[in-house]
């Protein structure tokens, strides 16, 4: 007689309440129903799904061993978060991640009272369960902050900044360090090979010695499961040194994916007077998914892909991605000039690095998740003469605004930043939006700003950059692939502070800068057809201004528009600065600046984004159309 399949425990746990209601020896068969339905989930919708296989585990011990929501989690970057949503009431909507409308990818307030800090931004974690723990103190109120932070977070200085002021919290503080031995890359430096000593030295001893140092640190009773148990853990030799001198009880390292490890000592952490905890679990990235464990990447993002065969439904074939123009290109100009040098920040792939490395490895840094140092680092470089190229995504860069400022606008130093990512991203949402450079770069004194309107004017700018040694200079392109536009094998350098007419007119001028360029073009098109003579120009530059281009363009056409894929205070604030300081405004033009919407948009397909933000070809006809009608009185005269 077959035996009756065992119901899906998983159809039972919405909440954490409903998992603590599961016998223990019940708890394997939920990770492995938790791993199958996210992995299934996945393959629908794309996303991040090595960080989420690698703590399945972790996820249940955690939610089944501390009294989630009271005790807040907090997962640092959040890519990780997909089997917590599954158990904190969102399985139902786990296939509308990270889609319009849909789940966050990334932990979220407003989406759960479980997700009680929003994330994506890495090494956020301890300092935010720090707040949390010490308001519950503050308040007397039980509750702890309770922080999963992995290895490759763990790189960045603010989680020291938190680690040495945690002292304060005592045992309101636990942080879990969740170490697979994996960034987005392979880790880097000093802290992955120490993590790596104390995970590979340590001799497999006992649970029951392990329980002993543990009961030994926190002068606790052996909690009994522990004692009794009889699996065998790594142990720690060197043990958590580092962790322990910042003031943190260090726990581990410990098997993640083994709940017969994680229960007792989670327990006991809860159980304990003694704090901060710091445990050190180990776990594999992509665990528990074959195709996900064999790859470089360990999966780390995937597109929607077939889950028997681990295929990823990429597009093939097409314009090459922004970032891979870059890399090349910059790898290729390295080729004549030894002082090129080329930083990353733990995204060697996304920023198109890791081509550069693969030509000059020894020109090439990852500093791991140090935005910060690695802005620093390109300064001091560039004091000495190299030429770095600080290539760090747009929303990354937020992270190391006073490096730039401090360490290279003031002493103006040739630093070149190519900045990934520019505009609006898609699926990773508000978090991961570009949308503040342009605004936070140009305002600053010595900065030259550009931003590509395509693939070949980014191979232009990444060789103009690369001749530029008179200050810092920074150029920004967006996420994906380009228009499909030849990129000529001699690169030119552009005259700084120079615009291209892209298209001659004489009632409407669109200024546009970076890649609404073929929106621009669309538009006149349109604007054409209504017997409306449109220029258009590709500004290049945010920073200088082409002066004489704005000028000419106000003193020779009725509308002039600016456009870009930029926050207020980018393009159409300088435009609109340099035109009143000039007195071009005096006579009644009609200037309309397009820019992205002071909002923070979530995630959506990228076109659907820029059609909320207004971005798109037909706001820009609207908005030609809206200001002709606007009388000299700026009184909208009724629809013609
Ligand atoms: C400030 C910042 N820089 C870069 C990133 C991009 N990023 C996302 S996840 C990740 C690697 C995180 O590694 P780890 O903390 O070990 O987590 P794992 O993916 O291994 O679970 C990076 C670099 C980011 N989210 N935040
Ligand atoms: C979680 C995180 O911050 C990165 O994985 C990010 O999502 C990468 O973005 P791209 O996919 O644009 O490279
Ligand atoms: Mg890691």
């Amino acid at each position: 007689m077959s035996e009756r399949p065992e119901t899906p425990l998983l159809d039972q746990v919405n909440l954490p309440a409903d998992l603590r209601k599961l016998e223990r020896g019940k708890l394997r068969q939920l990770a492995d129903e938790l791993r199958t339905e996210m992995i299934d989930a996945v393959g629908t919708t794309g996303g991040h799904l090595g960080s989420g296989l690698g703590v399945v585990e972790l996820t249940v011990a955690i939610h089944y061993v501390f009294n989630t929501p009271e005790d807040r989690l907090i997962w640092d970057v959040g890519h990780q978060c997909y089997p917590h949503k599954i158990l904190t009431g969102r399985r139902d909507r786990i296939r509308t991640l990270r889609q319009g409308g849909g789940l966050s990818g990334f932990t979220k307030r407003t989406e759960s009272e479980y997700d009680p800090f929003g994330a994506a931004h890495s090494s956020t974690s301890i300092s935010a369960a720090l707040g949390f723990a010490v308001a519950n103190k503050l308040q007397d109120k039980p509750g702890r902050g309770i922080a999963v932070i992995g290895d490759g977070a763990m790189s960045a200085g603010m989680a020291y900044e938190a680690m040495n002021n945690a002292e304060q919290a005592g045992n309101r503080l636990v942080v879990i360090l969740n170490d697979n031995d994996m960034s987005i890359a392979p880790p880097v430096g000093g802290l992955s090979a120490y993590l790596a000593r104390v995970v590979s030295s340590g001799e497999y001893l006992g649970l029951r010695s392990l329980a002993s140092k543990v009961a030994k640190k926190m002068h606790r009773r052996i909690h009994s499961s522990l004692g009794k148990a009889e699996e065998f853990t790594r142990g720690m030799v060197t043990g958590g040194t580092l962790f322990e001198e910042l003031g943190f009880y260090y726990v581990g390292p410990i098997d993640g994916h083994n709940l017969d490890h994680l229960l007792p000592v989670l327990e006991n952490v809860r159980d304990s007077e003694q704090g901060p905890v710091l445990i050190h679990v180990v776990t594999e990235k992509g665990k528990g998914y074959k195709f996900a464990e064999q790859s470089a990447d360990k999966y780390h993002g995937v597109s929607k892909f077939d889950v028997i065969t681990g295929e990823q439904k990429k597009s093939k074939g097409g314009p090459p991605n922004y970032q891979n123009v870059f890399g090349e290109t910059l790898a290729k100009l390295a080729e004549t000039d030894e002082r090129i040098v080329a930083i990353t920040a733990a995204m060697p792939s996304g920023t198109g690095v890791d081509k550069f490395a693969a030509a000059h490895p020894d020109r090439s840094f990852d500093v791991g998740i140090a935005e910060q140092h690695g802005v620093t680092f390109a300064a001091g470089l560039a004091a000495q003469g190299m030429r770095p190229f600080a290539a760090i995504y747009s929303t990354f860069l937020q992270r190391a605004y006073d490096q730039v400022v401090h360490d290279v606008a003031i002493q103006n130093l040739p630093v070149r930043f190519a900045i990934d990512r520019a505009g609006l991203v898609g699926a990773d949402g508000a978090t991961h939006a570009g949308s503040f450079d342009v605004t936070y770069l140009a305002t600053l004194p010595n900065m030259v700003v550009m931003a590509a309107a395509d693939e070949a004017e980014l191979a232009h700018m990444t060789y103009t950059a690369a001749e530029y040694d008179d200050g810092p200079i920074a150029f920004r392109y967006p996420r994906g692939s380009g228009t499909g536009v030849e990129i000529p094998e001699k690169l030119e350098k552009l005259e700084i502070g120079k615009g291209r007419i892209v298209k001659h007119g004489s009632k409407v001028a669109i200024l546009s800068l970076g890649t609404r360029l073929g929106e621009a073009l669309d538009a006149a098109e349109q604007l054409e057809a209504r017997g409306l003579s449109t220029t258009v120009a590709d500004m290049r530059f945010a920073k200088p201004l082409d002066t004489a281009l704005i000028e000419k363009a106000m003193r020779d056409h009725d509308v002039v528009v600016t456009i870009e894929e930029a926050a207020i205070g980018g393009l159409g604030a300088h435009v609109l600065t340099f035109a009143s300081d000039s007195g071009l405004l005096d006579e009644g033009l009609k200037v309309r600046t397009m820019r992205l919407p002071d909002i923070f948009q979530d995630q959506d397909d990228p076109k659907k984004q820029y059609d909320e933000a207004g971005l798109n070809a037909a706001n820009i006809l609207d908005t030609v159309l809206a200001a002709l009608r606007h009388n000299s009185a700026g009184v909208e005269e009724a629809r013609a």
